[in-house]
């Protein structure tokens, strides 16, 4: 039987596992100072089933909240990018969306139709791919996904959640199991919730990086701007704390968003930045439940959005929330304020 990469570098899960308790501790920010002919750099494309823990690991390893993450399934809708400088090598991660495999939501079949040729387009110029499963599940929904990598590069099997797992001697057979679906590059179990475990990853994942000069600066966090930010974390607060409620086909649209620059005179100012969102949603009920008893639920999500929003930014915020339902733009519109600091 012809030998499989995945031979030499995974020569055990006994083995694969006493490496994860014993993570190294890479330094934590890149050098800029690394002469281009010796930086790396390349694309990183996260995949997997909804729900996996795709966000939490792209947070984790950019170290701050740049995709957003629920416990609702589908949260995250676009493309995202997160990137870490860190030592020689520049990561620019991918996040793809999750997929969805049921349709009983009226008029998601398209959306659910973008989702995937998203997932596709984004596979088709990275340097590896990291497949998020959950450390002893494989499911026809991750099955889905994996039909879709590629053969053409690294594929890393990640197996997350490990917190999760009682006794790691029972992922023996999973891991067996999975090395014949596909010929995974690497098998790397953790849990995107440990830094230890995620700062590993990018010792592992470093390798697979082209030589090549970097992209970006070297504190770079994502190429996203602030007010795509402003919306992603809107719609974060939304989900969380709307639970399961909602349907996923709510948005958040950013109407204005003005930076205001720091009085003229005035040393300990940092200027203002003013955003006006409206959360669209499907039908009347919803917008019932996102604005909640007395707007109790509305004013928790502009203030929680509102108060991450400046420690992301270190400005003041001052964001403006609307409520309206896509079939019509009543008059009657549900409006909320938070104000910021004068
Ligand atoms: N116990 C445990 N929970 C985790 C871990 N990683 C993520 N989670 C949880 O799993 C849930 C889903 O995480 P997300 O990061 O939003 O998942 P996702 O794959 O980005 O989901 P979609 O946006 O729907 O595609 C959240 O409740 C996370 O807190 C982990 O290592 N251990």
């Amino acid at each position: 039987m012809p030998k499989s990469p995945a031979d030499d570098v995974n020569p055990s899960l006994d083995q694969m596992l006493s490496k994860l308790t014993m993570a190294r501790h890479g330094d934590a920010a890149g050098d800029a100072a690394v002469p281009a002919a010796q930086q790396r750099c390349g694309l990183i494309a996260i995949v997997g089933r909804p729900n996996v823990g795709k966000s939490t690991l792209l947070n984790a390893l950019v170290g701050q909240k740049v995709s957003i993450t629920s416990r609702k399934a589908q949260t995250t809708r676009h493309r995202i990018t997160g990137i870490c400088s860190h030592g020689d090598a520049q990561f620019v991660f991918v996040d793809t969306p999750g997929f969805q495999t049921r349709h009983t939501v009226r008029g998601t079949a398209a959306l659910n139709r973008n989702l995937n040729k998203t997932v596709q387009a984004t596979l088709s110029d990275v340097a590896v791919v990291l497949f998020l499963v959950e450390a002893g599940r494989f499911g026809p929904d991750d099955a889905q996904v994996l039909a879709l990598l590629p053969t053409d590069r690294p594929v890393l099997l990640v197996a997350n959640k490990l917190d999760l797992i009682h006794r790691r001697e029972d992922l023996f057979p999973w891991l067996q199991a999975m090395q014949e679906r596909h010929p995974f590059t690497q098998f790397v179990p953790l849990s995107a919730k440990k830094e230890d475990d995620t700062r590993r990853l990018l010792d592992i994942v470093r390798p697979y990086l082209p030589e090549q000069a970097w992209w970006y600066d070297a504190d770079a966090l994502t190429d996203r701007s602030d007010r795509f930010l402003a919306s992603e974390m809107v719609r974060e607060k939304l989900f969380r704390l709307t639970g399961d409620e909602l349907p996923y086909t709510s948005t958040v649209v950013i109407d204005q968003y003005t930076d205001e620059p720091p009085q003229p005179g005035n040393a300990k100012s940092t200027g203002m930045v003013r955003i006006a969102a409206t959360i669209i949603v499907e039908r009347e009920q919803h917008k019932g439940m996102v604005i909640g008893d007395k707007g109790e639920r509305l004013k928790r999500i502009g203030t929680e959005a509102r108060t991450e929003l400046e420690r992301l930014m270190g400005r003041k915020v001052f964001l403006e929330i609307w409520v309206k339902v896509r079939s019509g733009w009543a008059d009657d519109d549900a409006r909320l304020r938070t104000y910021g600091y004068e």
